[in-house]
């Protein structure tokens, strides 16, 4: 069973529209959900949250259909937020207090240990801590009561690179319970590269790709060539195409094709993670 389905999902906000959005999170996986900024990352993780109510499509996690009336989907769901959602003038033990009673699961040990784990000072009002500390609190929080998915909108935003590489340890730490599932969105693709199974890929409210990370590296390919090479259906083979006095480079997301369509007159790279997002990016097209 997948962790979470979604199937035909359009949003819209003014000028904004998600449309079609239908893929799925594999259970037992890190599923990475990457784009550009106003791509709709955080309104898709809120629909899943059922905190933003869709216009079309369907969501369900773990089977169940999410909706505003349904809220027990969530008890199963450790979720972090990339706003502040607490109490500011909270202090962080008063705020564990009144998040830990709607958890039947709320493990006291494991929140002290993690509160230890990231330095936490509990007395300290929420105002008051860094924009890194209140993102490990949160992680605290949504790890203590024993979630089997974790949903999380930028966790790495704010956070400095010890750490950062300490919660990606963590994540891949938690991901080893078979049942376990993580979702989520960055813009950091080296986290990506660093843990993620899967990528979930959207661009202007439109998912490009939703694949495993080696199947995505494996089809991808950039070209490089002579200008000679460009003629009218050439442009159409290729993302985000960049011209300059000394010739092109594309991106081809097939690379079988690319390599019967260009022969030995092109040079070929393997793009990043990041070179995939930012030719498409360009482009705009998804993947054929
Ligand atoms: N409540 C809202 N009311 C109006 N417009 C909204 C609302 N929430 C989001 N939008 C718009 O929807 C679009 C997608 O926003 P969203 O926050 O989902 O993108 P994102 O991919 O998470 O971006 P970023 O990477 O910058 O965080 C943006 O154009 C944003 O202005």
């Amino acid at each position: 069973m997948n962790a979470i389905e979604v199937e035909g999902l359009g949003k819209s906000y003014g000028s904004f529209t998600m449309s079609e959005m239908s893929f799925s999170v594999p259970r037992g996986y890190i599923t990475g959900l990457i784009g550009p900024n106003g791509a709709g990352k955080s309104t898709l993780i809120k629909t899943i949250m059922g905190m933003v109510v869709p216009d079309k499509g369907e969501v369900s996690v773990f089977g169940r259909s999410v909706g505003p009336q349904e809220g027990d989907y969530k008890q199963d769901i450790g979720y972090i937020s990339d706003e502040n959602i607490f109490y500011d003038y909270l202090t962080l033990e008063q705020m564990k207090r009144i998040v830990a009673p709607f958890y039947p699961r709320w493990d006291e040990e494991l929140y002290r240990r993690y509160m230890d784990q990231f330095e936490l000072p509990s007395r300290k009002k929420i105002k008051d801590c860094s924009k890194g500390m209140k993102m490990k609190y949160s992680i605290a929080l949504a790890m203590s009561h024993h979630p089997s998915l974790l949903i999380m909108d930028e966790p790495t935003a704010g956070l400095d690179p010890v750490f950062r590489r300490e919660l990606l340890d963590l994540l891949a730490e938690y991901i080893l319970e078979e049942e376990h599932t993580i979702l989520f969105s960055t813009h950091l693709t080296t986290d990506l590269d660093r843990v993620a199974d899967y990528v979930t890929f959207i661009n202007r409210g439109r998912l490009v790709f939703s694949d495993t990370k080696d199947d995505i590296l494996e089809s991808y390919l950039i070209v490089k060539g002579g200008k000679d090479l460009l003629d009218g259906d050439i442009r159409n083979e290729l993302l985000g195409i960049r011209e300059s006095d000394l010739g092109f480079e594309g991106l081809s997301s097939d690379r079988k094709r690319a390599q019967q369509l260009f022969g030995d007159k092109a040079l070929y790279e393997q793009p990043t993670l990041e070179d995939i997002m930012y030719f498409t990016a360009k482009g705009g097209k998804p993947r054929a």
